[in-house]
């Protein structure tokens, strides 16, 4: 474990030590007044709610950056931003100071003393001890990034591309593309929003955002038999039952990573290809849509998640080759669409990440409520796009509408304390000027 961690660890064991402090405090008061504990038994309206996970730490150094094959936490955030960081010097100091921040928030700890004279050094909504909260901050590269910097423009990812329309889409510019993106994922939305407010905070001269979008998943209650469950997106189904298991290290290898084959260059290595998709589901269409007709639609049974057909559970897996003229699960259900389970589309398989998004109502009163997809793969073309592309036409696009987005390649990660996000695609740019 690094310095940083070990600090950031006794940090974190000093802030419990406080908390447990303030509710040994609070016990004792109770115990010698017990009529005026009776009265307030719940607390008072405004008292804060109270995590125990604040103390949750994912590591930032690695080969790849966490937030990718991490546990999806409750609260996820992507927010695409473009640079005026232009010569190497520049980008470098943008790259620098991102790994700084990202290493800082990531691992919690004090905030710096205040000066009554200067602005605060921290926006204070997490109080003056940072939680890691299980923050996870995921950088990306997007295609501008490299085509508006002629120095770099040789050293850009195979697939990197700008993402074009799709025939369902009806895209937002002011929702899409970007120079970088940066993933925010936690345990609760104030630590992603802290993160962010800090991140824009040290870079004013170099960042300007171009679009945001948060999301959660919502909170299971303990499973009553110890089997996993996907959280459900807001079509009420299931999200995530047939992805591949992110704990398979060999496996995301293959569907995940950038390897060394030589296809990619090699500061590539350990990266992965982002696709983000800002998709607006119309809820009160398909809130008035037949039960059975939501599942023909889907592939899958709406309370348990099983395919169809299945009287199991969302663990099992769909024999289409049983089934080939679909009478259970029809031939544009979106599962099988999405993954027809042939040995041709094996190397179509993309892990997904998705955060189920609510943005208030349109102007014409209808709810805004939809998917922050996030996906990533090793190969763009053979994953998102070729999947997308299967999925083009599909029934389900009767209820829902892609608005935004983009594609990014996410950096391979961060080694020590020495190392910073991007230093292989500098030392390569630097290698192709000499
Ligand atoms: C291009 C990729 C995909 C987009 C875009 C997409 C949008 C989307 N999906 C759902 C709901 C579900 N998707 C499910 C499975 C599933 N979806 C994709 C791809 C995209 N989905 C894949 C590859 C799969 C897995 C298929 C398989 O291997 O069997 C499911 C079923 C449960 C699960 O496996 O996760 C649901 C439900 C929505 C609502 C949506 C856009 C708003
Ligand atoms: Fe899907």
């Amino acid at each position: 474990m690094s310095n940083e961690s070990d600090r950031g660890g006794s940090m974190v064991t000093d802030r419990r030590r406080l908390l447990m402090g303030l509710a040994g405090g609070a016990a004792a008061a109770a115990a010698l007044a017990p009529a005026a504990a009776a009265q307030r038994p719940q607390g008072q309206v405004a008292e804060a709610p109270h995590s125990d996970k604040a103390s949750e730490r994912q590591p930032f150094h690695g080969s790849t950056q966490s937030g990718v094959v991490t546990p999806r936490p409750a609260a996820g955030m992507v927010v695409a931003f473009d640079t005026l960081a232009e010569s190497p010097a520049e980008v470098e100091r943008l790259l620098r100071t991102l790994t700084e921040r990202f290493r800082f928030l990531m691992a919690g700890g004090p905030v710096p003393d205040l000066d009554p004279k200067l602005p605060p050094a921290d926006s204070g909504i997490l109080g003056p001890v940072i939680s890691p909260d299980n923050l996870t901050i995921t950088l990306s590269l997007g295609d501008s990034f490299f085509e508006g910097r002629p120095w770099l423009r040789a050293l850009k990812p195979r697939c990197l591309q700008r993402m074009a329309r799709f025939p369902n889409d009806a895209l937002d510019p002011s929702l899409c593309h970007g120079d970088l993106s940066i993933q925010i994922c936690a345990n609760t939305p104030d630590t992603t929003i802290h993160a962010l407010r800090d991140i824009i905070k040290v870079l004013p001269d170099l960042l300007v955002i171009r679009w945001k979008q948060e999301g959660t998943v919502p909170i299971l209650p303990p499973s009553r038999d110890g089997q996993q469950e996907s959280a459900r997106n807001f079509l009420g189904f299931r999200d995530g039952s047939a992805n591949p298991d992110s704990r398979d290290a060999r496996l995301m290898d293959t569907v995940v990573w950038v390897g060394a084959d030589g296809e990619e260059p090699a500061w590539a290595r350990a990266g992965t290809y982002q696709a983000v998709r800002v998709i607006r589901n119309f809820v009160e269409r398909w809130d008035r849509t037949p039960l059975a007709e939501q599942e023909v639609i889907v592939g899958r049974q709406k309370p348990s998640g099983a395919p169809l057909g299945h009287a199991g559970t969302e663990a099992d897996v769909p024999d289409y080759g049983r089934d080939p003229q679909g009478a259970v699960t029809p031939l544009d259900a979106h599962i099988r669409l999405a993954n027809p389970r042939r040995p041709g589309t094996q190397s179509n398989l993309i892990l997904r990440r998705p955060f189920n998004y609510s943005n208030g109502v349109t102007r014409n009163g209808q709810l805004d409520q939809g998917l922050l997809f996030i996906a990533y793969q090793a190969d763009l073309d053979q994953g998102f796009i070729a999947v997308q592309r299967r999925l083009d036409g599909e029934p389900l696009e009767e209820y829902i509408k892609p608005v935004g987005g983009g594609y990014f390649f996410t950096l391979p990660g961060v080694r020590d304390e020495e190392d910073f996000l991007g230093r292989s695609l500098l030392q390569a740019a630097s290698d192709l000027k000499a």
